[in-house]
């Protein structure tokens, strides 16, 4: 969670205190269509490199995570450029929750769904840690792990995994094919692919073409494995109908039916109260635009969304309070509660229930991959 993007919270609330708040509807100075079409201006281009700077606030935040052990990651540091800033507790507890919930359905995906291998494609990777640490946690999966980014922020995550040992040295594989050494790739590298690992340097626009244009092939992407899709906070910058043309390209083309699909998405919610509205206009001082929220401000919006992309056979989401209360045990709430002072409840409910995470699947098959993986994470009630 980046503390740029968050209002002053306790401001909100004394505000909310004294009634609710003023101006109802679209947020002020947000325009009607927002960027991350297919346009290449000036300002398209300055929006983009925004976009990609918003990474550095996810790997600053892991490493404030890290650092007070809400965590344990032992590779966030190794990505992050930014000199380690300890963040606000609220916003610690906001990334402990992000991380945690997307590790719980991801867990359950690698150790109860049948088949195996599995795949993961990491949409808008940056520089997150998840292959490494599930290389530590399932030595033994067969794991076939995809990230996608802009080739400015593959090309500096593949100059820290030549740099870093502990890094390179988590490439061997299961399978038997030997993975190429990163070290022996050339300066400036921008992808990188293996049986294990692959780093495609790609604008996820490119697979929404209108016309007749080929998707871009992903070496190494299997049609008929069954695919867990991770969008944390990655659609979210896209256009409504650029996304849902991208997702029928993995639904379609790249793993059409019957192979088992799901998507896992982490973004905001509710644009339209205080926060909300005050979030929006500070993260467009950056200029960073978030089209898609404002498409779906609310929980049931999010399910209808994971429908309508074709995830047939379930469609699940909670706001991240509800995950920290439903979740999260007590014995490891205890121990989050002990890391660091937190007196503001209030404000981090008000926080966290900013925040989702939805998930939906097409089955595709008789094994019931993602129904049999997810039957046990309950999901909020509309209302
Ligand atoms: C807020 S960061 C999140 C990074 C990572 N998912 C995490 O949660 O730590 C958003 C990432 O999405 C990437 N992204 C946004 N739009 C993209 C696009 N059109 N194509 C490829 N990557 C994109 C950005 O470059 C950036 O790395």
């Amino acid at each position: 969670m980046a503390a740029q993007e968050i209002p002053n919270l306790k401001t909100l609330l004394a505000s909310r205190r004294g009634g609710p708040p003023r101006g109802r509807g679209r947020p002020r100075g947000l325009p009607h269509t927002a960027h991350q079409g297919s346009g290449s201006t000036t300002s398209d281009a300055l929006r983009d490199n925004a976009v990609r700077g918003t990474d550095q606030d996810a790997a600053g935040s892991r490493v404030s995570c890290v650092e007070l052990g809400y965590l344990h990651d032992p590779y966030a540091r190794l990505f992050a450029t930014q000199a380690a800033t300890r963040r606000l507790p609220l916003l610690n507890r906001g990334t402990y929750v992000r991380t945690s919930a997307i590790d719980t359905l991801v867990d359950n995906f690698l150790t109860t769904a049948p088949a195996t291998p599995k795949q993961i494609v990491s949409l808008g990777a940056g520089t997150d840690t998840r292959f490494f640490r599930l290389r530590d946690k399932y030595p033994d999966t067969h794991i076939v792990y995809h990230e996608i980014d802009f080739p400015t922020n593959t090309a500096a995550k593949l100059v820290n995994l030549q740099r870093h040992p502990q890094l390179h040295s988590k490439l061997s594989s299961v399978s038997s094919k030997a993975p190429p050494n990163p070290l022996s790739l050339p300066p400036a590298a921008t992808t990188y692919h293996s049986p294990t690992y692959n780093i495609h340097s790609l604008d996820l626009r490119s697979l929404a073409s209108d016309d007749d244009t080929p998707a871009p092939m992903l070496p190494n992407l299997d049609p008929s494995t069954p695919t867990l899709l991770l969008s944390e906070m990655c659609l979210i910058y896209l256009q409504a109908p650029v996304v849902s043309k991208i997702l029928a390209t993995f639904l379609q083309t790249y793993m059409p039916a019957p192979t088992p699909v799901a998507l896992v998405l982490y973004e905001p919610i509710l644009p339209n109260d205080a926060f909300g509205r005050t979030m929006i206009s500070n993260l467009l001082t950056r200029n960073i635009h978030l089209p898609t929220l404002l498409t779906y401000p609310e929980l049931g919006d999010q399910r209808q969304r994971l429908r309508s992309y074709g995830f047939s056979d379930g469609v699940r989401a909670a706001d991240t309070r509800f995950i920290w209360r439903d979740w999260v045990s007590e014995a490891e709430k205890e121990r989050v509660a002990g890391l660091e002072m937190l007196d503001e409840h209030e404000e981090l409910d008000l926080l966290l229930m900013h925040y989702c995470v939805a998930w939906g699947w097409r089955d595709g098959g008789e094994e019931h991959v993602f129904e049999r993986a997810w039957k046990g994470v309950g999901e909020q009630e509309d209302g």
